[in-house]
């Protein structure tokens, strides 16, 4: 692996409710990303994984609190004005693949028109060679020349998925963050947009890395390096996805939840709620739920080794629950 595209240390995004109340949708988050790497973040509705995705391109809402620093390529995101990300962050250094291409896409202009004045603006191409640019764009994201000239609502779900790739990938950016790019395509759909992500992160020719922000496990498995496991706002765990995956599996009580909840691994649901954010325990927000907690667990567990967890599972085949107290 080479040097980090991505610098994440201690992010924290916190909002300020109405009433003097707080949200804390994400707490210490920690990690890098290196470029031809692929880093997928999993986790429930509702832990902060989107909320993590606004903070690096700088569209949190007005209430938003933020700490710690967050960097891409050189810059530092989470103190740029809006003009910085505007100009040198959006579409440039970091390319967002949306969740709803559709929503994403212009509805009343054509696939190529849209191409070609993103192209203008990112690359400034300039007017006479659009055409062929436009043909060039489309042809990375596996987008068929043949539909340029349709309009969003013309297109099925995948090639809208293609268009919106494409238009990401106009400004080549180093790093991608797509956000749930699998939500409501079929199996078959899943797995081609995963395998296209991962090329795009295979084939930067200087080396891009992807964030993909999921809560689709298998299209998680298929194309990530690593993964890294949100709870409550918290980073659990970031692990080896083959080690995660298969054996020794994951160390932290939560992530091990999650997949023993997945219909191909016994479909057993992790007992009870997710904390409010707006009312998180002193120590560690998985402890009401965790066969493993003890009294240890009152206090907040630190992020070390790629975990935090007092109780972590070891590779030890019996995993005994330790003793309470
Ligand atoms: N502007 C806001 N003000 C207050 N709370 C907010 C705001 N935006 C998001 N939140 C809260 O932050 C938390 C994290 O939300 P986020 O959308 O990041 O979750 P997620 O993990 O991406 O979930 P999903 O998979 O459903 O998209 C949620 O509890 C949400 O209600």
């Amino acid at each position: 692996m080479s040097t980090a595209v991505l610098t994440v240390r201690d992010l924290s995004v916190r909002f300020r409710m109405r009433g003097g109340g707080l949200v804390a949708a994400v707490s210490c988050a920690d990690f890098d990303l290196a470029a031809g790497e692929c880093l997928a973040l999993v986790g429930e509705s509702g832990c902060g994984k989107s909320v993590l995705a606004s903070a690096l391109l700088g569209l949190l809402p007005g209430n938003a609190e933020t700490a710690g620093t967050a960097t891409v390529d050189g810059v530092e995101l989470l103190g740029a004005d809006e003009r910085t990300l505007a100009r040198t962050v959006r579409g440039r250094r970091i390319a967002l693949v949306p969740q709803s291409p559709a929503a994403h896409l212009t509805p009343v202009r054509t696939v190529r028109s849209q191409l070609e004045e993103t192209l203008r603006e990112l690359t400034g191409t300039p007017r006479r060679q659009l055409r062929a640019a436009a043909v060039a764009a489309a042809e990375r994201a596996a987008f068929p020349a043949s539909h340029l000239d349709r309009h969003p609502h013309e297109l099925s779900g995948g090639l809208a998925q293609r268009a919106a790739t494409a238009l990401a990938l106009v400004g080549d950016a180093p790093l991608l963050l797509a956000d749930e790019p699998t939500t409501g395509l079929d199996r078959a759909l899943v797995d081609r947009t995963a395998d296209e992500l991962r090329r795009h992160v295979t084939d930067g020719a200087d080396g891009r890395a992807l964030l993909m922000i999921t809560h689709d496990l298998a299209a998680a498995r298929r194309i990530a390096d690593r993964v890294a496991v949100m709870y409550a706002g918290r980073i659990v765990e970031i692990a080896d996805a083959e080690a995660f995956f298969g054996r020794p599996g994951p160390r932290h009580p939560y992530a091990r939840g999650l997949l023993a909840a997945l219909p191909e691994r016994g479909f057993t649901p992790i007992p009870g709620l997710p904390p409010e954010l707006s009312d998180l325990p002193p120590g560690c927000a998985f402890a009401a739920r965790c066969d493993r907690a003890t009294d240890r667990c009152g206090t907040r567990p630190g992020f070390t080794g790629g975990l935090a967890c007092h109780h972590p599972v070891t590779a030890v085949a019996a995993d005994p629950a330790p003793d309470r107290g």
